[in-house]
């Protein structure tokens, strides 16, 4: 096989900045994807339905002429906030999703959620209207071992937040743990979660190998081979509960090249080739379009995407740097030789 086709996939899980880097990395995006849910950890966070519709035109505005591509928002939670926004940015069609971030959990949390227990009245009002929910699932405790905070907080707040409400719709964002796939696969049909490609690609010892390697680093960090390998397998297992999310998070080359360097990988102008090299390595490839284009619209109620992409077999290096926001920017598998190509 050496020519693939499939129907228009889409990203439901990216970080497209604002600014300078906006401009520069949402061709990426919009070049593999028809859709793409938005993250709105920006600075300051995406926490009104104004300020996400003005967003939104600012995406619009740097999608190239003749790309068709639907940036699809959501709001950042907050201790507190009104349900009333939520579900107004909702019905108008501005919110898709809101989005947990427990406080100082990752990359732009610093405004997010201190205890589940203030977004209560928000939960409730999204259960109700049928909003997702979508979690960066890490505990933020500084006891607890960074390895471990994604199993942990399934069981000191994901497992609550599902038994105080049963039938909220919820996305286990960029899952990184056999403890999370247990979980999704024993949840109901309202459970699901996303899977990014360096998950599937790496595990802790990429961030050593050799010496330090900040372009390794994310969160939630990669965890043991033994995880990887469960990642893959739900990935691939035809299972509608697991969807694209590639959480594309650039940052600058001097960012993560730092004594204190961020977290996040920028993996969009090769996500696909990326993802289609797993399901080619499991024997999965004919499992590539659920994953891609349809588990995602069915759980998020949406149409099927219109029109189609196609790979090719076609082996290409990954320039070792790229431009972003005019400075160098790592992406994903730099260096390294991908041997799918999306052509068109
Ligand atoms: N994944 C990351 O490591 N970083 C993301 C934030 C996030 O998705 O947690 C970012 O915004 O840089
Ligand atoms: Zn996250
Ligand atoms: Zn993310």
């Amino acid at each position: 096989m050496n020519r693939l086709t499939i129907r228009r996939p889409d990203d439901w899980h990216v970080h497209l900045r604002d600014g300078a880097m906006l401009a520069s990395v949402a061709p990426a995006t919009a070049r593999q994807f028809g859709r793409a849910i938005v993250m709105p950890n920006l600075s300051p966070p995406v926490t009104t339905a104004a300020a996400a519709a003005a967003y939104r035109t600012r995406i619009l505005a740097a999608v190239p002429e003749g790309v068709s591509f639907m940036p699809l928002m959501t709001c950042y939670l907050v201790d507190h906030i009104d349900p009333e926004e939520l579900a107004q940015g909702h019905g108008e069609g501005i919110f898709t999703a809101a989005k947990l971030y427990p406080a100082h959990a990752t990359t732009g949390s610093a405004h997010g959620v201190t205890n589940v227990a203030h977004i209560y009245p928000a939960l409730e009002r999204m259960q109700a209207i049928g909003m997702p929910l979508l979690i960066h699932g890490e505990v933020t405790d500084n006891h607890v071992d960074i390895f471990d905070r994604e199993a942990v907080f399934i069981e000191r707040t994901l497992k609550g937040i599902v038994r105080d409400f049963p039938e909220l719709r919820i996305v286990f964002e960029h899952i990184t743990t056999a403890e999370a796939v247990d979980f999704v696969d024993a949840a109901g049909p309202n459970i699901a979660a996303t899977i990014t490609p360096q998950h599937l690609h790496i595990n802790r010892n990429a961030m050593f190998a050799g010496g330090l390697r900040p372009h390794a680093y994310c969160l939630p960090v990669a965890k043991r081979e033994k995880h990887r390998l469960a990642l893959r397998k739900a990935a691939t297992s035809g299972s509608g509960k697991y969807f694209l999310g590639t959480d594309s998070a650039p940052h600058a080359q001097s960012a993560k090249e730092s004594a204190c360097g961020c977290a996040g990988i920028y993996n969009a102008p090769f996500a696909l080739e990326s993802y289609l090299a797993v399901f080619e390595e499991e024997g999965a490839i004919d499992r590539f379009e659920g994953f891609a284009s349809l588990n995602g619209p069915a759980f998020y109620r949406l149409p099927l995407n219109e029109g189609t992409v196609t790979l090719v077999r076609e082996d290409h290096v990954v320039p070792d740097a790229l431009e972003a926001g005019g400075q160098p920017i790592i992406p994903f598998h730099a260096g390294e030789t991908l041997h799918w190509r999306m052509v068109e």
